[in-house]
């Protein structure tokens, strides 16, 4: 079992229908990460991050799904790393998906999540239909999880994944300036009752009215931010060292201590 993990999160401006332009970032920022002194082992982008939130969402969902994943699938085999995909638009069986995949060094695809909880506020549950599993899946024999964006706010959620024995949380998201207390808050609430690593991506920049203020954060078990980014593009890098889940759930037993039959 691996200890210590490089983690990677892209952060940058998602430019709205713009696919190519897109992939030529991501190309050029997992070029830039993996020639970096700590090469990255897992690399995360933010969600929507080939296509961004559009109206046409069905009909580019249907053209650059098998796209993007190739694309992916491409990126971690020549590079040797693990990509947590953000999330992209995809049809499955005629309804489109805001779905996550994680791809392996060898380019194979080990698990996927579609986004269970989908953002009413923006009319993300219009264009979008929301998945029905939990995100789990293994990394270098750990077990590890993802949520999208606003699924931070369903803290039952991942206190459901901590039962199942995650250790580290990945959560893609593009979520927005005017809420950033929000973000920042969640995302260290989580970590702290989860006794769990939280690794989450957000975009930069802005689409039609809404602006995104970055603040991708890497948190420990402890609850303690070990790196935030600004606003601006970034690759926000950062070693966990997954031994320190298991001492900070020793310190504090929460999980021995709940009494689930009261509540
Ligand atoms: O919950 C929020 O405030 C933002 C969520 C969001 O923008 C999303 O899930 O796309």
């Amino acid at each position: 079992m691996m200890v210590n993990w490089n983690i990677s999160c892209l952060q940058f401006d998602v430019k709205k229908g713009l696919v190519e332009e897109n992939i030529n970032k991501v190309t050029r920022m997992i070029e830039n990460a993996v020639a970096s002194s700590d090469k990255p082992d897992v690399i995360l982008i933010p969600e929507m991050w080939n296509t961004s939130f559009i109206k046409n969402v069905s009909t580019l969902a249907e053209t650059y799904g098998e796209r993007t994943k190739q694309f992916i699938s491409e990126m971690s085999q020549k590079h040797q790393v693990h990509i947590v995909a953000g999330s992209i638009s995809e049809k499955i069986n005629g309804k489109v998906h805001n779905i996550s995949y994680v791809c392996n060094p060898s380019g194979n695809f080990i698990a996927d999540y579609s986004k269970i909880h989908l953002f009413q506020l923006m009319y993300e549950d219009r264009y979008y239909v929301g998945g029905n599993s939990v995100g789990i899946f293994e990394l270098f024999g750990t077990k590890v999880g993802m949520v999208i964006c606003y699924d931070i706010r369903f803290p039952e959620l991942v206190r459901k994944l901590a039962l199942e024995g995650v250790k580290v949380l990945f959560v893609p998201a593009q979520w927005p300036d005017v809420r950033l207390h929000h973000w920042r808050t969640l995302l260290m609430a989580r970590a702290i009752e989860n006794q769990m690593y939280v690794v989450a991506c957000n975009r930069i920049g802005s689409s039609g009215r809404e602006d995104f203020p970055g603040h991708s954060m890497i948190i420990s078990p402890w609850g303690e931010v070990i790196k935030e980014a600004d606003d601006k593009e970034t690759i926000l890098q950062a070693t966990i060292d997954l031994d320190i889940v298991q001492t900070v759930r020793d310190t504090i037993p929460v999980f021995e201590d709940r009494r689930p039959s009261l509540y």
